[in-house]
């Protein structure tokens, strides 16, 4: 790991999602059982991408493998819904994850969705914070082991949106995202918080993303998904459907 924030472009092309979700669930999992010292921190996207791969891994031989009680779950981003509307990332991941493996619930951290959204994002915020031990990133010291993050067709990722105010936020960990074209509120992870990740992984799938993944491995800065670094290495895992465009 270098001092300096990496984008190193390191892109492996999947038959299909099925492909990518396999691969994703065993590295993961070498990865989880590989880390001896200290919880294995992950956070999770939502959308719909990665729910094959939270579905796959509540089942054998997964389930029975993960170091559930070593593992640490934070959310990249959510909708500020409650946890039990259909929509919300917290209630899917519930549904889908947490619900069927013996993972303790309290490693799993949900982002609050009550009181304003300023409110939720300054108290995931300081969970984080007190969770990190210091308020401020030190350098080659990760917050996340990894971070999952999809892509959106708008070249938004957690709920980075294009034009909006949270791209310019250099210091809050987490912040409210009103987006101009998709519904709800959301709060999301901020680059600063994304950024102190070991490794970021983004899962792209379909022929929906084949112009929004072209444009951030041109490096487009109209797209969020572009200026995202990582202290060890970011990792593209995408579908032949997404891929020509590269
Ligand atoms: O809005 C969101 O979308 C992105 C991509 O979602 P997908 O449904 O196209 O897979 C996702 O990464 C993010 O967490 C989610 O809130």
């Amino acid at each position: 790991m270098t001092g300096q924030n990496t984008r190193t472009a390191e892109v492996q092309v999947f038959a299909d999602r099925a492909a990518i979700t396999h691969y994703l669930a065993d590295w993961l999992l070498q990865q989880a059982v590989a880390k001896t010292s200290g919880p294995f921190v992950i956070a999770l996207s939502g959308g719909s991408t990665p729910q094959a791969l939270y579905s796959l891994m509540a089942q054998e031989p997964y389930a029975s493998r993960f170091p559930w009680a070593r593992m640490q779950f934070f959310l990249g981003d959510d909708r500020f819904l409650p946890h039990d509307h259909p929509d919300s990332n917290s209630g899917m991941l519930h549904r889908l994850l947490f619900s069927r493996v013996p993972v303790p619930a309290a490693n799993v951290h949900a982002m609050p969705a009550t009181g304003t959204p300023e409110d939720a994002a300054h108290a995931y915020e300081t969970l984080l914070k007190q969770f990190y031990g210091a308020d401020r990133f030190e350098p080659n010291r990760p917050l996340f082991d990894v971070n999952l993050l999809g892509l959106g067709a708008d070249g938004h990722t957690a709920s980075l949106f294009p034009g909006q105010p949270v791209l310019q936020e250099k210091t809050a960990w987490v912040a409210p995202c009103i987006p101009p074209a998709a519904p709800y509120t959301r709060l999301t992870l901020t680059y600063p918080a994304i950024h102190a990740s070991r490794h970021v992984v983004f899962m792209v799938e379909g022929a929906g993303k084949k112009e929004a993944l072209a444009k951030v491995r041109a490096q487009d800065p109209t797209c969020p998904a572009s200026a995202i670094t990582a202290m060890g290495d970011v990792r593209w895992l995408i579908d032949t459907a997404a891929a020509p465009a590269l």
